[in-house]
């Protein structure tokens, strides 16, 4: 049966991370879906920008984060779907697995489409959290029309709460992993 894990947690609490351990956990079993990647794309074709620089995780990415967000909050303003729907039309027609990681989900919108597309009994919410000094110690630091704003902010209040919450604070070794993923009750043998 097809289960989708929504990872969600604020910049830099590792959701990158997590996801791919997860995923090289479970193999070919699973893929990566990220929701940023057609709103990265899109904006690499309107600007004309370096598409994996934008994708990758370094200084290119946060010089843009901002207005990213802000673009991308207009087009979701009209349509709160369409980057969900895009990113996962795109992972699908490629490659059908029965267990997709959303890397980095934001919104209560996101979450709410997911269960209105595949059904609520499919979709799994994993919050990773971690600690404001193991943020900063991973490169974070408070920046104002990012922090503060709905794409950080918006999943703080969330009313009917995570199925399961991580902190993220330590190494995670491959036993922390496997108990995750029981957890989950995703098979990874
Ligand atoms: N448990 C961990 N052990 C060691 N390093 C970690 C751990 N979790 C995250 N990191 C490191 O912290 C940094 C930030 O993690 P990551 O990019 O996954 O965060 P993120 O939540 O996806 O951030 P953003 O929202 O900015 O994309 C990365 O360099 C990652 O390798």
């Amino acid at each position: 049966m097809l289960k989708i894990v929504l990872i969600s947690g604020k910049r830099k609490c590792g959701k990158d991370f997590v996801s791919e351990r997860l995923q090289r956990r479970l193999g070919s079993r699973s893929r990566i879906v990220r929701i940023s990647e057609p709103i990265k794309s899109e904006w690499a074709r309107k600007l004309q920008l370096d598409l994996d620089a934008l994708l990758s995780d370094g200084p290119y990415k946060e010089k843009y984060r901002r207005d990213m967000i802000v673009w991308s909050d207009e087009v979701r303003a009209r349509d709160y779907g369409y980057f969900c729907r895009v990113a996962m039309e795109e992972a699908l027609s490629r490659q059908q697995t029965p267990y997709i990681l959303v890397s980095d989900v934001r919104r209560k919108n996101d979450i709410k489409w997911f269960r209105e597309t595949y059904g609520a009994e499919k979709v799994i919410t994993l919050r990773l959290t971690s600690r404001p000094e193991t943020r900063c110690a991973r490169g974070w630091t408070f920046t104002a029309g990012i922090d503060d704003v709905p794409s950080e902010c918006d999943l703080d209040d969330l009313a009917d709460g995570f199925d399961f919450v991580l902190a993220n604070d330590e190494e995670l070794d491959q036993e922390a992993i496997d108990l995750l993923l029981d957890k989950l009750q995703l098979q990874y043998r």
